[in-house]
């Protein structure tokens, strides 16, 4: 994981900037509101924007976005920045055979469901819980799983842009 400090962020070309930013989340409006916010005094400032900018993401752009998650429980395949973030997102996933099958029929009948991949902020959760919070998903209205589905990516988004800066 290469970072980026504070200050080069801030002394960076627009879109060198936006590329420490893409892979964290790929919404060129989220990336822009972001950029144009600099200078940023510190961290948390940035991160601040990076939430305002993504509350709320729109439909289209959530849409967009979830096409760069592999499913839970499969690897990303390919050296890119965006797919080894995900391995690593993911690294905590258990190898239980049984889990692993549940996981994969959860995702096939959460896509039936919701006609897209089941996304969920991976990182310090064990698999476990992630079927848990699938199953309870299972359940949700479009309405409401959409809103939770812009929060899973949201949160994903900052957790990438906290590893992506440095003081
Ligand atoms: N389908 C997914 O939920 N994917 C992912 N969640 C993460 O936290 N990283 C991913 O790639």
């Amino acid at each position: 994981m290469t970072t980026t400090t504070l200050a080069q962020f801030n002394a960076a070309s627009p879109q060198e900037a936006a590329q420490t930013l893409r892979p964290c989340l790929p919404i060129d409006r989220w990336i822009e509101e972001i950029v144009s916010g600099r200078p940023y005094d510190d961290i948390e400032s940035v991160v601040a924007s990076a939430h305002l900018a993504a509350s709320p993401l729109r439909p289209d752009e959530v849409d967009a976005a979830l096409a760069h998650h592999p499913r839970i429980g499969e690897r990303a395949a390919g050296d890119s920045r965006e797919a080894t973030l995900s391995r690593s997102e993911q690294s905590g996933l258990s190898i239980d055979e049984e889990l692993t099958a549940a996981l994969r029929a959860g995702n096939a009948e959460y896509e039936a469901r919701f006609d897209r991949v089941f996304l969920i902020r991976a990182a310090g959760r064990s698999t476990a819980e992630i079927l848990e919070q699938l199953t309870r998903r299972l359940s949700n209205d479009d309405e409401t799983e959409s809103a939770e589905v812009a929060d899973q990516l949201r949160q994903i988004a900052i957790l990438r842009l906290q590893g992506a800066l440095s003081a």
